[in-house]
Parts: C-alpha cells; sequence; structure tokens
C-alpha cells in the first residue's frame, strides 16, 4: 500500500481567548482547514488491482527494460559494458546529460566498492536510478487551501481531461468534494465532454458558452468558496511550448484565478505524455519558466514509452512527479513510487 494524497497536518486545537477567525468573504482566502488529523491516507487500491496496476507498468516499459537488463547478462565490466550501457539509456530517453551523470556515478561506485561481477554493477545502477528519482516522489498535499485549486496544463492530446476526471474520482474517495472548471474555451467538445463527465458523476462543473478561459476560472474559485468544495480543477485548453500568445493566456489564467483567491492557484501541474521522449523536458522546461510548475502527472506510460525521460526531468528541472498513468481506468492513475519505477525498469 502506499500513500495516494496527503493530508495536511492537525494544528494545534486554539487557546479558550484566542481571537476568533473571521469568516471568509468572496474573494478572500478561508481560513485554513484544521480538523483534518495528520495522516497520510492510504490508497484504496485492492491488492489484485494494484498488481496489475504494477504490471501494465512493467510491460508499458518492457522495451527499456529488457535493453537494460540483457546488456549485464554475462558481460564483463569493462568500456564495452559501458558503451552498451551509454546507448540503452539514451534510447531509454535519459537524455546525454542523466546518461553522463549516471555512467561517472556508476564507474566511480564500480571502483569504490571493488565490484567484481556485471550483476553487481546491474545492483549498482538501479540503486543510482533509485537515488536520482526518490525526489521526484511527492504526494499531493490536500487542505491546506479552502478551495485548494489546481491548475492543469499540457500539450494536446497528453491526457489533460482523463487525468482530471480519475482524480476527481479519486479526491471524492478520499472525502474532498471537486469542482471543475472548463478552460479549455477552445474546443466547444472539450467543454462537453467534461460537463457530461461531470453530470454522470456528480461534480460541478463551471463552464462558459464562449469566452474566457481565466474568467471561468475565476468564477469557479467564487464559486467553490461559496459552496464550501473543497478542491477546483482548472482545465486548460492543449497548446504547444512554442505557442507564445496560448503561453501568455495560460499565465493570465494564473493571474486572474489569483484575483479570486490570492494564494490560488496552489498547484500547476503540467500532464505529459510519457511518448514524448526527451521533448517533454522541453515541455517541463518552457511551462516551468512560464508558470512555475508545482507538479507533474506523466500518463500513458502502458504505451510504447520508454520512461528514461523521469531520470533526464530529475537531472534537468526536478519537479514532482505526483501520478503517472498506465490506461484509461481510474485506477490506472496512481501516485509516483520510485522504487516500483526503478523496478519495472531494471526488475
Ligand atoms: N493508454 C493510455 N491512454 C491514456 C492515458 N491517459 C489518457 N489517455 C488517452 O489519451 C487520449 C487523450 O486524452 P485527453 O484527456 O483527451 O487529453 P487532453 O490533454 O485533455 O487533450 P486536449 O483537450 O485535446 O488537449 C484519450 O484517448 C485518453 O483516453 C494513459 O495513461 N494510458
Amino acid at each position: 500500500m502506499f500513500s495516494f494524497f496527503k493530508k495536511k497536518p492537525q494544528e494545534p486545537a486554539p487557546q479558550a481567548n484566542a481571537p476568533v477567525t473571521p469568516a471568509p468573504t468572496l474573494g478572500q482566502e478561508a481560513p485554513v482547514a484544521v480538523a483534518t488529523p495528520a495522516e497520510i491516507v492510504a490508497a484504496v487500491t485492492p491488492i489484485e488491482q494494484k498488481q496489475s496496476w504494477v504490471a501494465r507498468l512493467k510491460v508499458g516499459l518492457s522495451k527499456t527494460s529488457s535493453n537494460l537488463t540483457t546488456l549485464f547478462v554475462g558481460a564483463k565490466i569493462g568500456d564495452e559494458l559501458y558503451e552498451e550501457l551509454e546507448s540503452a539509456l539514451l534510447m531509454s530517453d535519459a537524455g546525454v546529460d542523466a546518461t553522463q551523470f549516471l555512467l561517472d556515478e556508476l564507474k566511480r561506485k564500480v571502483k569504490n566498492e571493488k565490484l567484481t561481477e556485471a550483476a553487481q554493477v546491474k545492483s549498482a545502477l538501479r540503486s543510482l536510478l533509485l537515488d536520482m528519482l526518490t525526489p521526484l516522489q511527492k504526494p499531493l498535499v490536500l487542505e491546506q487551501h479552502q478551495p485548494l485549486v489546481i491548475m492543469i496544463t499540457g500539450v494536446n492530446g497528453a491526457g489533460k481531461t482523463t487525468t482530471i476526471g480519475k482524480l476527481a474520482k479519486h479526491l471524492q474517495t478520499h472525502g474532498q468534494s471537486v469542482l471543475l472548471a472548463a478552460g479549455d474555451t477552445f474546443r466547444a467538445a472539450a467543454r462537453e465532454q467534461l460537463t457530461v463527465w461531470g453530470q454522470r458523476n456528480n461534480v460541478t462543473v463551471i463552464a462558459q458558452e464562449s469566452g474566457d478561459p481565466a474568467a471561468v476560472a475565476f468564477d469557479a474559485v467564487h464559486s467553490a468558496q461559496a459552496r464550501g468544495t473543497n478542491v477546483v480543477m482548472v482545465d486548460t485548453a492543449g497548446r504547444l511550448p512554442t505557442q507564445l500568445h496560448l503561453m501568455e493566456e495560460l499565465k493570465k489564467i494564473k493571474r486572474v484565478t489569483a484575483k479570486g483567491m490570492a494564494s490560488a492557484p496552489h498547484e500547476i501541474l503540467l500532464v505529459i505524455d510519457g511518448n514524448t521522449g526527451q521533448n517533454a523536458l522541453t515541455q517541463v522546461k518552457v511551462f516551468d519558466d512560464a508558470l512555475g510548475l508545482t507538479g507533474l502527472v506523466v500518463t500513458k506510460l502502458d504505451g510504447t514509452a520508454k520512461g528514461g525521460v523521469l531520470a533526464a526531468i530529475a537531472r534537468a528541472r526536478p519537479i514532482p512527479v505526483y501520478f503517472i498513468g498506465v490506461g484509461e481506468q481510474i485506477e490506472d492513475l496512481q501516485p509516483f513510487n520510485a522504487q516500483e519505477f526503478v523496478e519495472a525498469l531494471l526488475g
């Protein structure tokens, strides 16, 4: 079992003569909820589901895994092994910097620990990768703000809307009320998709016939404040990092959201298609420079994804990977767990 979300730790009870916190008003941030116990909520994933989920991750990453593991079979430690490893890491989308870093560290480890067997080198690589990816493993913390406002961004087709749907379900399972802002005003079908999904799942969706996604986000924040909703997720239209005017639009959504609630958006997530390869790193850099990302969601790791891009991200922009997706079912979105990921890659 692993944590899905983390809840804000309980704060000490106020003194009897402590000043009373004024009631929140529209446009003003409500006081932080204090009644939550300090706990990490266990995922409600039954063991069979969990196994099938990990199995799907392994299948998804099997090409990289087989490239990385077979080169150690019957190998001698030396230049040839390191060259093969370099190629396998580059082919896994780890990129030049992370590949070089891993190779240098590995050679140092082999020397310092006087390793003599290829199997020992493989386990040294496993532990290096784990050290590299563990800093990316962070849970999304709930109940720090009322409402918690999450903005979801990404290129077209990365899996934003699907992720929002899955996350909304998971949040509801963890006792959170959810409101969605249909900020993809560019594509009418996207708005309808979210609205229909919301109706089916009893989640309020704030949408506007036409117009400004920033206004939709602003309305959603106010509406959530008025209703006492726990989490607002703002969907945004897919865009390429090279579409500068659309990147400006995202900045505007962020700015206008902050007018509705000074501290919002509290989380700005970038959804990345795991099959995008090294281009994913470019996306992370450009969206982060524009918006200040707080987390990533890497989808479609069940397909032909190679997985190494997480190492590239860990080296270049270590932004937490809150969730990874390995399919279209709700349980296919799970928190990123570095240990599981490294096991899927290196067996
Ligand atoms: N195999 C697989 N498919 C996924 C995953 N996540 C999303 N998808 C599929 O990817 C496609 C695109 O997903 P959307 O959620 O519509 O992507 P989007 O980013 O909202 O797309 P735009 O609104 O066009 O920008 C859909 O067919 C999803 O079912 C995943 O983890 N695995």
